[in-house]
This record gives structure tokens, sequence and C-alpha cells, in this order.
């Protein structure tokens, strides 16, 4: 190949007809992950083994999605470091580090991630964690040029999804929609950079004119004074698919922020377009239809999951389709032309809503069970989701979606009187939705928490087959027409099941939690699975990933496998937490703990663990040695761990409040020495 990533408008257009290369985010613009591919078969499958590995610098969480062209792979790591490797050796051809700063951690809800890389015309492009996109020279890796996708400084914005590229231009949407933002998706010129549209997706200050006939007919769902300075939420960070016949580009568009409704906008109104579909013209950024999933969500319920197109056979005819298995719970097919409901039910125990109104198109709410404005429900699903950003697959042959569906109920409890904290710190309206410090209630929920491959018909909206898993939190999935399903799992393993009944045909070790979605291509007429490994993303940061003992290491890496591999890994077993030798007494009133308690789960939490439930991808302060207490304000306020990421937070916490969340800690330790030595008699 000379001209590396060689893609343009004609290549992506027809990138089923490649399937040696892995082209777009979604394998193509239908988004479906399924590949023509046939060489690795239900027969051969077990016959796999690692053709190389690479070890990434962070070991922090991985979700990139490949994208592979012409032998070379372009694929990042935690903090938007991009990598180009030789597809077929392994061997690193160049790498690029855009150098965001290691304490922007903070500015996220759900840590420093990146799902992958777009390519276009010798280009690569990643949008960095600090809100840069940039674009790379894809021979070399040097910078092309860079722009700010940000427009308020005051607030946390991020990117963490991958960009996409359509008729030459470069989209891009932003993340942060729990602290406090308010979203849109920009296209920049893929030559240039230089900024072809913006579409906001909530609207902002009413004393200004909207920026759009779409944005004066979202202000009219929206109520009071607050919303704007909250932000609203819908935020882009994830999905997008591209039809090219009809030229609409669909994004999904996440939760309302705050999450709390009472709060937001006077406990009413649809407050369009958080938890939508939006279908808008890819060369001006013009609205063209909605369909809104949750209105007036607050729940955390993002519509930004798997985008996946297709033609489907409904009641005899072919009807061109969207699909998506949003966190709310519900499946939904929709008609991509003009976003009309087609089908919609539970593919996950669902309480928030009784089901969909197929004349109105809306839910129907069940208030009993979802309003947690006036006290503290159970959600099923919790803000984790039925299915949270872990690509899903289409696969044209079986007519079956391969979802990573989950069950993670989680206690939403009513903070009424949020107000503006901030850029850095969680905007909920709630409580944050920590899990409860009593280990055996804190047992109960985690007992609830199943992980499932479902393979569900989009036609008959039912389930056809599905594997449990012991947890949540299970990679994305790859199908292919070798009749296969690739998937890795929270708990260190990558699979491959049958397509059409779901048998179990190969398991091997990733010595990590894998969450992404694998890719397949082939070079030199060889099949190869890729597979990004690596444990990190909301649940291992945020909920403790599994429990302290039996914990997943963060290692990260790039497995590619072929059939008759040989390569290895090294035999890494699982750290087994030893309690420290001594914890410092527990001396604090219950008042100073509490008050701790509130701090840490509203600063600390998202990356520590709410109630300090480490997933062991950040420090586990449940087990903190004898130094890092002495250090301790050194560390909090005096920045001495800045190296490893660790914010200072002089700018927002006292001397007294670091001092209360210590003690907090301290408690939280005992109790964790506590539950394993009542584990151990
Ligand atoms: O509302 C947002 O802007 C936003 C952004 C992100 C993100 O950018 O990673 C996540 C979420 N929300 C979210 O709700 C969520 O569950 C989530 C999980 C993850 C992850 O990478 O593990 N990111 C995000
Ligand atoms: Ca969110």
């Amino acid at each position: 190949a000379s001209t590396p990533a060689a893609v343009d408008a004609e290549r992506l257009q027809s990138a089923a007809q490649e399937p040696a290369n892995w082209m777009t985010h979604g394998g193509t613009y239908q988004e479906q992950r399924f590949s023509r591919l046939d060489q690795i078969d239900q027969d051969n499958v077990d016959e796999l083994g690692l053709a190389w590995s690479y070890r990434l610098d962070i070991d922090r969480g991985v979700e990139a999605t490949p994208i592979v062209v012409d032998g070379v792979m372009y694929t990042t790591g935690a903090f938007s470091v991009v990598y180009a490797f030789d597809a077929k050796t392994g061997e690193l051809l160049w790498k690029y580090d855009p150098e965001v700063a290691r304490t922007a951690a903070r500015d996220g809800c759900c840590g420093p991630v990146n799902r992958g890389v777009a390519v276009w015309k010798g280009k690569v492009f990643v949008g960095a964690f600090d809100g840069r996109l940039i674009a790379l020279d894809a021979d070399t890796g040097n910078e092309v040029w860079s722009v700010n996708t940000l427009i308020d400084e005051e607030r946390s914005q991020t990117i963490t999804g991958a960009p996409r590229v359509v008729k030459g231009r470069v989209i891009i949407g932003n993340g942060g929609a729990e602290m406090g933002v308010r979203g849109y998706i920009t296209a920049y010129d893929a030559d240039t950079g230089k900024q072809a549209w913006r579409f906001f997706t909530v609207p902002g200050d009413p004393s200004k004119p909207a920026e759009s006939e779409a944005m004066e007919m979202a202000r009219k769902t929206w109520f009071g004074d607050k919303y704007w300075k909250q932000g609203g939420g819908g935020t882009v960070w994830d999905s997008m698919a591209y039809d090219p016949e009809l030229d609409l580009l669909y994004i999904g568009v996440g939760n309302a922020s705050l999450w709390n409704r009472q709060v937001r906008s006077e406990g009413k109104g649809d407050n369009l377009f958080v938890a939508s579909i939006v279908a808008i013209r890819p060369e001006t950024g013009e609205y063209v239809w909605h369909y809104q999933q949750t209105p007036g969500d607050q729940w955390d319920f993002t519509s930004t999951q798997t985008i996946t197109l297709a033609d489907l056979k409904i009641d005899g005819k072919t009807r061109q389709v969207l699909m998506q298995a949003p966190k709310n719970g519900f499946y939904y097919v929709l008609d991509r032309t003009n976003g009309e409901l087609i089908s919609a039910e539970k593919y996950v125990p669902v309480t928030w809503a009784k089901r969909i109104d197929m004349k109105t198109g809306r839910p129907v709410v069940d208030l009993d069970k979802a309003d947690w404005t006036k006290g503290p429900k159970l959600m099923m699903p919790g803000p984790l989701g039925g299915h949270n950003w872990m690509p899903m697959s289409f696969n044209p042959q079986t007519g079956l979606v391969y979802i990573p569906a989950q069950i993670a109920p989680a206690l939403l409890e009513p903070d009424n009187e949020a107000t503006w904290q901030g850029r850095g710190t969680l905007q909920l309206g709630t409580k944050p939705p920590a899990l409860p410090e009593d280990a055996e209630a804190r047992a109960q929920v985690v007992d609830m928490y199943r992980g499932k491959l479902l393979a569900w018909d989009p036609v008959a909206q039912r389930e056809v087959w599905s594997q449990d898993y012991p947890t949540i939190w299970n990679g994305g999935t790859l199908s292919t027409a070798g009749g296969l399903v690739f998937q890795g799992t929270a708990n260190g393993e990558v699979r491959a099941y049958a397509a059409d009944d779901g048998e179990l045909l190969w398991r091997s070790p990733a010595n990590t939690g894998v969450m992404a979605g694998p890719v397949t291509y082939a070079v030199d007429g060889e099949q190869y699975v890729t597979f990004m490994v690596g444990w990190g993303g909301i649940f291992p940061t945020g909920f403790g990933g599994l429990a302290d003992n039996t914990r997943v290491e963060p290692r990260a890496r790039v497995l590619t496998y072929k059939l008759g591999g040989t390569a290895t890994l090294p035999d890494e077993p699982k750290r087994k937490l030893t309690i420290a030798a001594s914890i410092p007494p527990l001396d604090a009133d219950e008042k100073t703990i509490a008050k701790g308690r509130d701090l840490f789960n509203m600063h600390c939490g998202a990356c520590h663990g709410f109630s300090a439930y480490s997933g062991g991808v950040v420090p586990n302060l449940r087990n903190m040695a004898p130094q890092t207490h002495n250090d301790f304000l050194h560390i909090v306020a005096g920045g001495a761990l800045i190296g490893n990421g660790m914010p200072s937070f002089a700018d927002r916490l006292s001397k007294d409040q670091i001092n209360a969340i210590h003690q907090y800690l301290i408690k939280r330790q005992h109790d964790l020495a506590d539950e394993m030595s009542a584990n151990d008699s």
C-alpha cells in the first residue's frame, strides 16, 4: 500500500464489499459490526491462537474499536493516545500522545477513555479527552491540524467517542452531562479543520436568540430559568450512523443535566432533544426528524448506545430501519426515513415504564416506581443501563442482533437542593448512586447484577438465545459470516459463540476485563480478530467493578488472533488484596464521618468508587498504606501525586473537608478489614 489510510467516500460507502478492512467505527456506515470474512468459522474457531499482542502504555479503561486499512491498524488507549501497528505483525509503526493532562480525568464522569479514531484520505482523526479534535498524518503520526471543540471553559466537557467522517467532514460530539454541560455535535472540514456546522441538542440561554428552528422547537419543552444554567445535557458522546442513500446522519443524544427534572425543568416537559435519536443533514447540520425515547429523562437514560441500520422484512414489507438498545431497557426499531416507531419491547427487566404506547410512541411511565424525586427508588435499569456503550452487532444472515445486555439496578435518592458546583464536580440532583456501605446490603444489590449476551430477533422483538455472565460490563460484540459472534468478558476472557444457537466454541484468557468491541480483518489472505482489552470505564471506577478480593486487573493490551497463532501472554494471576499491616485508629465522630462521606462521594467517588468501593483501576482507598495516611493532605491538597493523575483539590476543598474525607476513608478501611476477617473465618 502506497498511501496509508487511503479511505474516501466511495470506499466507505461500499465498505461491506471490502471485508479485509475495517474502515469506520462500526465496520460500515450502517454500523452493523458484521464482517463477510468466513475463513474463521464454527468448525475451526477452536484453533484460534494469539498472533500478536501489544501492551499499551496506560493501564486504564480500553474502549477503542480499531480501524484497519490495507494492513495497518489505527487504535487508541486511555487518555486518547493513538497507536499505528502493522496489522499482520503487531509492529508499532508510530504512536501519538496528545498529552492530555493526566489530572484531567476529573473532568469526565467515567474515566479518560477513548473509543477510537476515524481515517480519511491519509489522515487519522482522534478526539482528545480534553476536547481537542486532532488530525494526524497517517504515515508519520505527526499532527496536521488541531481544533478546540469546547464552547465553555467554565464547564467540564470531554471527548470519549470516535469521530466519523461523512462527505469530507469529521463529525464529533462531546461528553459531560453528569457535570452540567450543554450538548452539541460539530462537523469540521477534514482537510483544514475549519468548522462546517454545529448542531445543539438542547436550548441555551433563553434571553438570547435560538441557534436554529430546531432549538426554537426544543425551547418550548423546557421550563423555568434553571435548565440552561445547569447545562441541560443531551451530550452526543458515542453513537452515530449514516445512510448514504437517504443522506441522513443519525446521532444518539444523551441524558438530561441535572438528572433531577424537579430542579432542572420544574418537574415537567419533554426537554428535547435529551434521550433521543435525531436525524440531521451531514452537509449542513440541519434538523430532519427526531424520536425521543425517554421524554423528560431523569434516570441518566442516554440514547447514545449503538445505532444500527438495516433493511428488515416486517409484515411482508422491507423496511429501512434504525435499531437501538438504549440504557432505558427497550429495544427500538424505527423507520429511518422519518423516525416513525415500528416497535419497542423490553430486552431486560424494566420498572420505570410499563410499555411503549404504539399510538403515541411514548413510554407509559410507572410513576410509582420511577419517580425518585420524592423519595428513594430502586431503578431497573439503573444509570448503568440495560446496555451501555459496548457496541452491539447485527448479523444479516441470522437476522439477530447481539447485545451486551446487563441487569444493573440502582437506588436513586433525591437531592432537590442541588445547585451549580463548579467544573469537574458531579451535578446530578441525586445523591451519587452509591452502593450501600454495609457489606451485606451491598451484596444484595450486587447479587442482582447479571451480564447477558443477548441474541435478539428485532422483527419478532424477542430473545432467541442468551448466555449469562456472573456480572455486568461485558464487552461489545462482532458477528461474522463464519457463523460466529465474538465477545470479551468482564472477568477476563475472549470468546466466540455460534451465531445461530449460542454454543460456546472458543475461549481464551485476556488477563484483564474486556469491554471494547472486537474487529476482524485480513492481510495476505489470512483472517485476524482483534480485541482491545483493559478494564475501566464507569462500572470499575465508580462502582467497584467486582468485589474487592476478586478484582480484575486493568492491564491494557491489543490482542490479535488467527488460526494456528502461537504467540503467548505472560502468566499474570489476579492480584490478591492484602490488608495493610496497620490502620489509623477510628476516632472521628459520626458527624465528621457523615460529612466526609458526602464530600467523598461528590468529589472522589466517580474515580475511586462511590462508598470507596474500588475496582482496582485507580488506587483502592480502603487499603491505604500507613505512608499514604501520613501524606493524605499533601496528596489531596498539595498535589503530591499529580504525576500519577491525582489532581490537587485545594481549589475546592478546605483542610477541614479533606480531614473529614480522610476520617471517612479510615472508617471504610476498618470496614474492609472487618469484612475480610469475617470472610476468612
Ligand atoms: O452524559 C454524558 O455526557 C456521558 C458521557 C460518558 C462518556 O463520555 O464516557 C458516559 C456517560 N454519560 C454515561 O452515562 C455512562 O454510563 C458512561 C459509561 C462510560 C464508560 O466509558 O464506561 N462513559 C459514559
Ligand atoms: Ca450520562
